[in-house]
């Protein structure tokens, strides 16, 4: 893989939320964007959210994780069989991050991948990060880097990713390269959809607020907001990252309300840290671009407007496909693993400096 050839890559993304799987092609080169191939979703059954749930917070050797793994690398296979593409990058489903002590536990064997596709594979993304003292997350900055400059930005942007936890890219499309000093600056910002689909898994037994609808009906409650925004999370400087169950005190703090007010407050709580996150940015951005499932959700968006100092839209409004944006982020990422380009840097994870990340899987080595 060489600078200026494109070579179309699949992404493949399971996210905190455990709904499903994301795939989507990408033609690059690792650098520029050339454009979009097609993606596709197929999510998960009962049994194997059962079985992922059942697996977080564990890390490799532990019971179920290998159940958790046969899960994700059977997903993905189903998909990426109909795919084509010359490179896969696959995340994997994370279990587990804590990338101060115990490291960062992302699920799934890409040599399985590669072995069964007879495609090379990208994956183990997070680790050489966190190994040198980085956060492994986010690790979609350097791919919304490109972004910025595919939808010709000439001022600062924000990419704002609602999944289970919430990110922000800030990038200044004038930057020479993505990993210049101040060319960006990323981290989590707090939990957005996570909390919401457990609740309305244990009240409703539904996976999500569909549209926000039920957070509508309800009052936030002022209590649990102010203990919220009270959280040490939110006075530690970037770079951060998060594990999906970081703030499960809130689940806590909510249980004793009734179940709209539970989840207009879980969703008030997710507006407010990613308005937290913005009074970090080191200039203001002229439009922050929502991607991920959490988008869809019109209470939080509503909420979001009311809180963000700027224009807030839909990733679509700019001509991108918000639900594969971190999916065609680890098909660029991919490209950039195989060219040993760097993927995290100190203004995304903190990684002391820039640094390529990830390991190939060839089909041929698999077999050995
Ligand atoms: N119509 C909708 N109404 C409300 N919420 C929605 C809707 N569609 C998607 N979501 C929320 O978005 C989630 C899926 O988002 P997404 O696929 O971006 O997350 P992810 O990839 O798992 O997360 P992460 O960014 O943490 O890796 C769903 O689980 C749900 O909570
Ligand atoms: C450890 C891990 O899997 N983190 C995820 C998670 O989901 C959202 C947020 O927390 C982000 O830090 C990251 O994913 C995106 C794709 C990233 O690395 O950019």
């Amino acid at each position: 893989m060489t600078a200026g050839r494109a070579v179309r890559a699949i992404g493949c993304m399971t996210g905190t939320s455990l709904d499903g799987v994301d795939v989507a092609g990408l033609d690059t080169d690792g650098e520029r964007i050339f454009g979009f191939g097609p993606s596709s979703y197929r999510g998960f059954s009962d049994n194997e959210t059962a079985v992922l749930r059942a697996a977080l917070g564990r890390w490799p050797g532990d019971p179920g994780v290998a159940e958790a793994a046969q899960v994700i690398e059977v997903a993905h296979l189903d998909l990426l069989r109909d795919m084509g593409g010359d490179l896969i990058g696959f995340h994997g489903q994370t279990l587990a991050h804590d990338p101060g002590a115990r490291g960062t536990h992302q699920t799934g064997n890409g040599a399985r991948l590669a072995r069964e596709l007879g495609l090379p594979v990208a994956w183990d993304f997070r680790s050489a990060d966190v190994a040198a003292g980085g956060q492994g997350a986010p690790l979609a900055p350097v791919f919304h880097f490109a972004l910025a400059q595919w939808i010709g930005a000439q001022a600062p942007v924000v990419f704002l990713n609602l999944g289970g936890v919430g990110n922000i890219t800030w990038v200044d499309p004038q930057a020479e390269a993505p990993f210049a000093p101040g060319a960006m600056l990323a981290f989590d910002t707090g939990p957005a959809n996570a909390p919401i689909n457990d609740l309305m898994r244990a009240r409703r037994g539904v996976g999500q607020d569909a549209g926000g609808a039920l957070a509508a009906q309800g009052r936030p409650d002022p209590q649990v907001l102010a203990d919220f925004r009270a959280h040490p999370y939110f006075r530690k400087p970037p770079p951060k990252s998060l594990d999906r169950d970081d703030f499960a005190g809130l689940a806590e703090a909510v249980a004793g309300l009734d179940d709209a007010d539970a989840v207009a407050t879980l969703t008030e709580a997710a507006a407010l840290a990613v308005a937290r996150a913005l009074e970090a940015v080191p200039r203001p951005p002229t439009r922050i671009l929502v991607c991920g499932g959490g988008r869809n959700n019109a209470t939080l968006l509503a909420r979001l407007r009311h809180h963000l100092p700027c224009d807030t839209v839909p990733a679509e409004d700019a001509g991108l496909d918000g639900d594969m944006i971190e999916a065609q982020a680890f098909a660029y990422l991919a490209v950039r693993c195989a060219r040993g380009l760097p993927i995290s840097g100190p203004d995304t994870t903190g990684a002391p400096a820039p640094m390529s990340g990830g390991q190939v899987s060839w089909p041929v080595a698999a077999q050995a």
